[in-house]
């Protein structure tokens, strides 16, 4: 458990280590990765997420998603649970729960099906994750089965191993400035 506390720090640190330009130049080699994958062309759903400080910048799939009629959503934190809320425009996100950027709440959804990008701290190739310790990811996707993750994450993220959970759920993908992987 310490350990686990540990890891998160050291991770955390690599990445608010990173300067605008390395985040903006590998954030776009991320979403080059993204917008040119099957996983992303075939998707009309999108569970996204609004980048909080230096977590991989999506923003630039999240307009070509726009432009391609896809639908796209995003978290919203109520207590211990997040739900998901539909917008068209980054106009519609204000700030809100730790300084996350959230979606206005005209628009509640509930898919079952969707392509859903995991910010995290850390990742490994077997797709464990680690976020900032609170468990809202884990909580929410227990269970949605057809909902398809993928983590975002620079490579400077992914770790050899981390330490896994009982509540832990992986990411069937991960990308980075490197590509698409998928588990195992
Ligand atoms: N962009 C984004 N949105 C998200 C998440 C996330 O990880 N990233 N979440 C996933 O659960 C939920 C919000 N949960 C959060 C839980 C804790 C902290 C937090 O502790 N933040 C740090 C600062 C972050 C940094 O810049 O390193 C802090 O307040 O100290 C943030 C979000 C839903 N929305
Ligand atoms: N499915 C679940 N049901 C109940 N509690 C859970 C569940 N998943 C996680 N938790 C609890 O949430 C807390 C944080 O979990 P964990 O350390 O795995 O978070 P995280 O994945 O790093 O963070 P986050 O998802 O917020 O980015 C733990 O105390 C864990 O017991």
């Amino acid at each position: 458990m310490m350990e686990k506390k540990e890891i998160r720090k050291q991770y955390k640190m690599l990445r608010n280590k990173m300067s605008e330009m390395e985040v903006k130049e590998k954030s776009d080699r991320i979403c080059q990765n993204i917008i040119s994958s099957n996983l992303f062309q075939q998707a009309e759903r999108i569970l996204a997420y609004a980048p909080l400080g230096n977590e991989v910048d999506i923003r630039p799939v999240i307009e070509e998603g726009w432009r391609q009629q896809k639908r796209i959503v995003f978290p919203k934190v109520f207590g211990d649970t997040m739900r998901y809320f539909e917008i068209s425009s980054f106009s519609q996100l204000k700030e809100g729960t730790f300084h996350v950027m959230e979606p206005v709440e005209t628009n509640p959804v509930d898919w079952e099906e969707a392509l859903v990008f995991v910010p995290g701290v850390a990742f490994d190739r077997q797709g464990n994750r680690m976020g900032y310790g609170k468990g809202y990811y884990d909580r929410f996707f227990e269970g949605k089965t057809d909902c398809v993750k993928v983590g975002v994450a620079y490579e400077l993220q992914v770790a050899d191993q981390l330490p896994t959970e009982e509540n832990d759920l992986p990411v069937e993908y991960l990308v980075t400035e490197k590509g698409v992987w998928k588990r195992q």
